[in-house]
């Protein structure tokens, strides 16, 4: 299989430039000018809510809508843009989706030669074998799609759309349909298939874990627009507003006031960047930057919920001036239990600031 694999050529990553890109189905407008660079062999995950226009975003890159403005590049070639338009099959762009849409009365490896219909049948064959190969199928070759697991049959289309050595590949939701077991190993295993082909790759995806495990970069999407770009850490780490922060991790949410470059609230004061004077304020306070040590230090508080959850325990906390509890993710703490009062100290590295901006 060695041998074979390395007699597999790679695909000839492409790079992938949306420029001002916007559309809509009628009136209404569906992508509002979006921008963006995808580097050869880059895997960009586009990360959003029902609605906000990432299958659309894909549609417009395979060639299926064209758009209302601004222009797409494969490369240096204008694929869709003012008197541009290059038809989906001509566009060299491999496509996987949600349900697979394997072929049901061909075997999986016609269905893998399928995009290979270009080719002598003899080389096709030989290619889409060792396409399957590449997935670690090549024992289902001559059996049918019906036969294979959610997984598998996820993997035969991952080599169909790959096998035609596309230079860029767009997955629509393409783990949504396996169950939470399966979806994590065939997630490893497209990536891995992905690194290998060193495919310039697009994602989309609803689920924030999914996207921070497969992207180079993320591009969040609201309502048409991408409200940021960038590493998995980034976004994490540095969310430009409160709703991004709540899409990547739970968050206690606590109101203060700005005073002096600080949001003051019942469990201390801590830095406000860029915040005016007298700005009402949001501390979002991530759950593992909530400690709970013995009564006397920090702001007294008082342990309502506890959850065994093994790797980390669930603690609610309820402090004086919080409108709710406060929800605490730490190791099991020896002896504390629902009703003990605890010293509540926040970790000023797990606490971002904003602006309120209502609910
Ligand atoms: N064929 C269509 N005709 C009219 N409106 C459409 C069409 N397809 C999508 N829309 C609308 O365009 C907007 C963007 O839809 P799109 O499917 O791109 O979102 P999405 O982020 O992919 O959502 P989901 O995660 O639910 O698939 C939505 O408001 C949707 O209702």
């Amino acid at each position: 299989m060695q041998q074979a694999l390395a007699r597999t050529p790679v695909s000839l990553a492409n790079r992938l430039t949306l420029d001002d890109v916007t559309h809509a189905y009628g009136e209404r407008p569906s992508v509002r000018g979006i921008s963006l660079v995808v580097h050869p062999g880059e895997i960009v995950c586009l990360l959003g809510q029902s609605g906000c226009g990432k299958t659309t975003l894909l549609r417009l890159i395979a060639g299926i809508e064209r758009p209302t403005g601004g222009q797409i590049l494969l490369d240096r070639t204008v694929l869709a843009g003012p008197g541009a338009y290059v038809p989906p099959e001509k566009r060299n762009i491999g496509l996987v989706f949600q349900d697979y849409a394997l072929f049901p009365h061909l075997t999986n490896l016609q269905n893998v030669a399928f995009g290979l219909r270009a080719l002598k049948p003899e080389e096709a064959q030989g290619e889409a074998l060792r396409a399957l190969q590449r997935v670690r199928l090549e024992n289902h070759a001559a059996s049918f799609p019906h036969a294979l697991s959610g997984g598998e049959q996820q993997r035969v289309a991952l080599a169909r759309a790959l096998v035609p050595r596309p230079g860029i590949l767009l997955m629509d939701e393409p783990f949504s349909g396996l169950d939470s077991r399966l979806r994590s190993s065939v997630r490893t295993e497209t990536l891995n298939v992905l690194r290998e082909a060193r495919a310039t790759c697009i994602i989309v995806t609803h689920d924030p874990e999914e996207a921070m495990r497969l992207g180079d970069r993320i591009a969040l999407m609201r309502q048409g627009r991408f409200i940021q770009v960038g590493t998995p850490e980034e976004l994490y780490r540095r969310p430009v507003d409160l709703q991004v922060a709540r899409f990547f991790s739970e968050i206690n949410e606590v109101e203060g006031e700005v005073e002096r470059g600080r949001i003051h609230t019942p469990l201390g004061s801590f830095a406000a960047p860029g915040l005016a004077e007298g700005t009402r304020a949001v501390a979002a306070i991530r759950p593992q930057g909530v400690d709970l040590k013995a009564p006397g230090s920090g702001t007294p508080g008082r342990v309502v919920v506890h959850r065994f959850l093994g790797e980390l325990d669930l603690y609610e906390v309820a402090v004086e001036g919080v409108d709710r509890p406060l929800v605490a993710r730490r190791r099991t703490l020896a002896g504390l239990f629902r009703g003990h009062d605890v010293g509540v100290h926040i970790d000023p590295a797990e606490v971002l600031v904003f602006a309120a901006t209502g609910p």
